[in-house]
Parts: structure tokens; C-alpha cells; sequence
């Protein structure tokens, strides 16, 4: 069994338990009666027109404790406090690891995250289901992540739509050509590359310059993992990303703000200027 089969299995059995305390519409009702979500693809400087986009990089602050590649990375007793410090170093968007066995997340971290900030919450989680859909929204969240890898074709188009059809965005997550491939013919207007090998869990920042220029120029690039210093920032933003996700990084920094700031900024001095 691969890593990702492995996780997944956890979160279909905490999905399983959830759902037996609240049945699906319950949960919809709720998702339906939330505050409209926000508009992500635009806080990431998506536009229909590519011609009308700026060249700021945009950054995602990532809420994660740990990860199965590292352990323990931060404790982050208090998930708001974190948000905020990343809103106010210019973070785009606030990612919220969800996943309770692996990441150390929950729905709890996504609340508290989404009642400190005004600007689009990630509910960042392994989607393989459409109930975990509604929860986002019925939590807040702005957009949900849909990795091509757990997913098959009708799957991912399906749950794409629904996100919309909620209001909200999609990060659709890919690896490889043949998955970005897969994410384009479904519809997704913000991809993501993880350059992180789901197999190996090896990280390789070069995997995204190969990758970059097979994305569509109306689609939003997200530049995911390996981010430790402003270099890593820049050459990303070299090689196309409209924005990156940034983990690890951040939340051992002691100077989160600080830290976010920073690679806005060298990201921004490195993008190709039109
Ligand atoms: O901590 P890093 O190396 O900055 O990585 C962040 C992010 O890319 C990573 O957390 C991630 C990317 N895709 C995921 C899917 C599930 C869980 C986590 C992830």
C-alpha cells in the first residue's frame, strides 16, 4: 500500500464516524445556509483575461503541525494566532490541514483559522468524498483540495463541480504531465504542481520548471512544497508560479509575518515582468 492509499484509508474511517454523528443533510443544510465564500481564484491573482494579471507572487500560508515526511514540525497551540500573523504578512490565502492521524489537523483548527481572517481559507485535506465538500463549506472554507492522484477521471470532475456549484475553488493538485493533463480536461482554473514524489516523499524543487509550462495561461500555478528560503521563492516564480504553498517553513519560523512578506517579495522581484 502506497503512503497516500495509507492516509486515505485513516481519513475514510474518521469520515465514517463523523457522518454517523452528522448524516450528509445535515451537513449540507449547513454548508447552504454559510457566509458566501470568497472569491479565491481572484485573491490569487487569477483573471480571465491573462493579459489583465499583475506579476505579484502571491503566497498560501499553510496551519501545519506535522507531516508523515518529518514529524513533528510545530505545535501551533493556537492555530488563529498563526492565521494572523500570516494575513498580516500579506498571506493571499491561509491553508488548514484538516487530516487528524498524519498532520496532526481538525476541523477545530479550520474554525478558529476562518473566524480570525477575512481572506480565502484552504480546508486542506484528502477529498474522497463529497461529504468532506459540504463540511468545508459548512466550516467556512473557500476552497477544498482535490489531488489527481486519489481520484479518478468522472470523480474529480464531479467533485470540481460541486466545489463550484458551492461557490467555492478548487487547488487541484497534480505530480506529473499525464495528471495535469487529467486536471486541465476536468476544468480546474487553479493547479497546483507538488513537487513532492508522493512515493518516495522526496521533495524536488526542479520537478515544477519541467512542469510549469504545460499549465493553461487563464489557469492559477501554485508551486507546492520545498519552499526554505527566499532562492527557492525566487526560482519559482522564474519559472511560472503565480503562487506558491508555503508549510514547513513558516511554521518554524519565529517571524512567521516576517517570513511571508519576505518571499511575496522576492517572488515579485523575480517574476517574469510582461
Ligand atoms: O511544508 P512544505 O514543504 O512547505 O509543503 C507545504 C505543502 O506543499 C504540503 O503540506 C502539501 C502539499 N500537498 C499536500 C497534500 C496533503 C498534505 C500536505 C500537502
Amino acid at each position: 500500500m502506497s503512503v497516500l492509499d495509507d492516509i486515505i484509508a485513516g481519513v475514510r474511517e474518521d469520515l465514517g464516524a463523523r457522518r454517523a454523528h452528522a448524516p450528509l443533510e445535515q451537513v449540507k443544510e449547513q454548508a447552504l445556509a454559510a457566509a458566501p465564500a470568497r472569491d479565491a481564484y481572484q485573491a490569487l491573482g487569477g483573471h480571465a483575461d491573462p493579459a489583465q494579471r499583475d506579476t505579484t507572487l502571491r503566497v498560501i500560508s499553510e496551519v501545519k503541525r506535522k507531516s508523515p515526511s518529518k514529524g513533528a514540525l510545530a505545535d501551533i497551540p493556537e492555530p488563529a494566532v498563526l492565521a494572523a500573523e500570516y494575513q498580516a504578512g500579506g498571506a493571499s490565502v491561509i491553508s488548514v490541514l484538516t487530516e487528524a492521524r498524519r498532520f496532526g489537523g481538525s476541523l477545530d483548527d479550520l474554525d478558529a483559522v476562518r473566524a480570525a481572517v477575512q481572506i480565502p481559507v484552504l480546508r486542506k485535506d484528502f477529498t474522497v468524498d463529497e461529504y468532506q465538500i459540504y463540511e468545508a463549506r459548512a466550516h467556512g472554507a473557500d476552497l477544498v483540495l482535490l489531488i489527481v492522484a486519489a481520484l479518478d477521471d468522472q470523480t474529480l470532475a464531479s467533485f470540481l463541480e460541486l466545489t463550484h456549484d458551492l461557490g467555492m475553488n478548487a487547488l487541484v493538485e497534480t505530480h506529473t504531465e499525464e495528471e495535469i493533463a487529467r486536471a486541465i480536461a476536468a476544468g480546474a482554473k487553479i493547479i497546483g504542481v507538488n513537487v513532492r514524489n508522493l512515493k518516495t516523499l522526496d521533495v524536488d524543487p526542479a520537478t515544477f520548471g519541467k512542469l510549469a509550462p504545460l499549465l493553461p495561461a487563464d489557469a492559477v500555478i501554485v508551486a507546492e512544497s520545498g519552499v526554505e528560503s527566499t532562492v527557492q521563492v525566487a526560482d519559482y516564480a522564474a519559472a511560472g508560479a503565480d503562487a506558491i504553498l508555503v508549510g514547513e517553513a513558516l511554521v518554524k519560523h519565529a517571524d512567521p509575518r516576517g517570513t511571508v512578506a519576505e518571499f511575496i517579495a522576492a517572488g515579485t522581484a523575480a517574476k517574469p515582468q510582461r
